[in-house]
């Protein structure tokens, strides 16, 4: 760990991180700050929930001034939530030094965005699609940049992404300069991305895993028509703070939360086809832990953090392995600790292996718990509860209350239906969950792009995956790049 005060920084960015309780810089940004100060191009590699968005916010703000004519500086990010997330984290880095950032994002009314803008605000961070569309407005002018960040940049290259990319660059001076970051960066996607930047420099934080060692990471094999029962008997043995349950489709997602409510969790869902404004308000209430099982698509696997989340669970194993490894990172972030669970049917443990194969390390298996188990569990937090406020509180105003329940039952007999009324009894509700398909693998993916249509309804015959739709292939390469980025865009619109 290094000091931030000997990163070069200056005082009111010192003062910011202070304020934002950060003691002590974390090795991607001891290592990648310097650099970016220098003006030197980044590709920043460290995992999840290890700061990459001070990493790139802090030397991108430290080089922007009030007095800077124009948009100094420009995030692109995949989705708006987390569009939404690094303008809010750049604003705190930006306080003293008065550089606002605004997030821009589509699903949000334009007029309003327009307004913003004129605003002027040093930096801005947006979503693809709504940023090239401020620019063919010319709504927003990019030609005063000093600094891009691509955040999520192998996300967003994969998900076809790169002729937006290319189009909003144009826009930029050629003299910027570029940063880019993600946990994950496949070769592939990196020689793409070095095609945006000057000589870059890349900083992969020495780390043999590619997942944070304090990520308990577990997998379950269960058949489909298990899981749903694996699943909340796992929420009553483990009682997570907040989770997030991870489904393959926008219909999984809708059919897992109400389901969830059925059995009287409170959860709720978040996927594409929502109403941006109800995907903030969810978003909100699970960061109020108003609800405490968020469910959700891939669109909310990478970059959010949000605090207490201490268990994530894959009800449907991701369809790839990075997409694995931003989904579990959701937890365990800030060197706080977090568990996974990845369910497996029997078809997918060869997805399984695929994935720790990237993340060099082994999951443990875990068997299904038993219904017997969950409750044993909920039983035992019941009776700590009432021990806990037989010991700690002033009960003096119920105590008439109960010595008259005493004439008229034995001790015993009430205990039991204070502890029942406390108990969490497990619930086995019947739930509908429409079955999804086994996962393709990831080289299936590649097989049915190159090869045409084989296989290519294994993910669209149950619900349509949102997040990885460019990748099912609609019928081989030809004429490929323009129907992916279309078909994308239909579910980036309503993202
Ligand atoms: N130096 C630091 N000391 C303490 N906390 C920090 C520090 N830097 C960042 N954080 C906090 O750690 C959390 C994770 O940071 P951030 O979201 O930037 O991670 P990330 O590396 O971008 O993760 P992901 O790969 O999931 O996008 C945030 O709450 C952030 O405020
Ligand atoms: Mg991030």
């Amino acid at each position: 760990m290094a000091k931030f005060s000997e990163l070069g920084l200056s005082k009111e960015i010192l003062e910011a991180i202070g304020n934002m309780g950060f003691e002590e810089a974390t090795p991607i940004q001891a290592e990648s700050i310097p650099l970016s100060l220098k003006g030197i191009d980044v590709i920043g590699q460290a995992q999840t929930g290890t700061g990459k968005t001070a990493a790139f916010g802090v030397p991108m703000i430290e080089k922007t001034t009030k007095q800077h004519s124009g948009v100094a500086g420009l995030v692109i990010a995949p989705t708006r939530e987390l569009a939404m997330q690094v303008a809010e984290e750049l604003n705190k880095v930006g306080r003293f030094k008065n550089i606002r950032a605004l997030p821009i994002y589509g699903g949000q009314d334009i007029t309003r965005q327009i307004r913003a803008l004129k605003k002027y605000p040093q930096i801005v961070v947006g979503t693809p699609g709504r940023l090239l569309d401020h620019i063919k407005r010319k709504t927003l002018r990019l030609q005063h940049i000093h600094t891009v960040v691509l955040d999520e940049a192998d996300e967003m290259l994969n998900m076809g992404f790169i002729e937006d990319i290319e189009s909003i660059l144009k826009e930029v001076p050629e003299a910027r300069q570029t940063l880019l970051f993600s946990a994950t960066m496949p070769d592939p996607i990196r020689r793409i991305a070095e095609k945006f930047m000057r000589s870059p420099e890349i900083v992969r934080v020495k780390s043999k895993e590619v997942t944070v060692p304090n990520i308990t990471q577990n997998f379950i094999e269960v058949d489909e028509r298990k899981k749903f029962d694996a699943l909340t008997r796992l929420l009553d043995m483990e009682n997570p703070e907040l989770a997030i349950v991870f489904g393959r489709t926008k219909r999984r997602v809708d059919e897992l939360s109400e389901a969830l409510a059925t059995r009287g969790y409170s959860a709720e869902g978040i996927h594409g086809d929502l109403t941006q404004s109800k995907r903030t308000s969810v978003m909100k209430q699970f960061k109020n832990k108003t609800i405490e099982v968020l469910v959700a698509t891939d669109v909310a696997a990478r970059g959010l953090d949000v605090s207490g989340v201490t268990h994530v669970y894959n009800f449907d194993i991701p369809q790839d392995p990075e997409s694995y490894v931003h989904r579990i990172g959701r937890t365990g972030r800030a060197g706080k600790t977090g568990v996974a669970f990845t369910f497996v049917t029997p078809r997918e443990m060869g997805q399984l292996k695929n994935i720790e194969r990237l993340t060099k390390r082994r999951m443990t298996r875990k068997p299904v718990p038993s219904s017997t188990e969950a409750l044993e569990n909920q039983q035992k937090m019941a009776l700590d509860k009432l021990k806990e406020t037989a010991t700690e509180s002033n009960l003096n105003d119920y105590k008439t209350h109960a010595e008259q329940l005493l004439e008229d039952h034995d001790s015993i007999t009430l205990l039991s239906a204070a502890i029942k009324l406390l108990t969490k009894e497990p619930d086995e509700t019947p739930v509908r969950l429409t079955a999804e398909a086994p996962s393709a693998s990831r080289k299936n993916f590649r097989d049915n792009r190159r090869g045409g249509s084989g296989g290519q309804n294994r993910q669209n015959r149950g619900g349509k995956p949102e997040y990885r739709r460019r990748r099912s292939g609609s019928g081989g390469n030809s004429g490929g790049s323009s129907n992916k980025r279309s078909s994308y865009r239909d579910s980036q619109s309503s993202r």
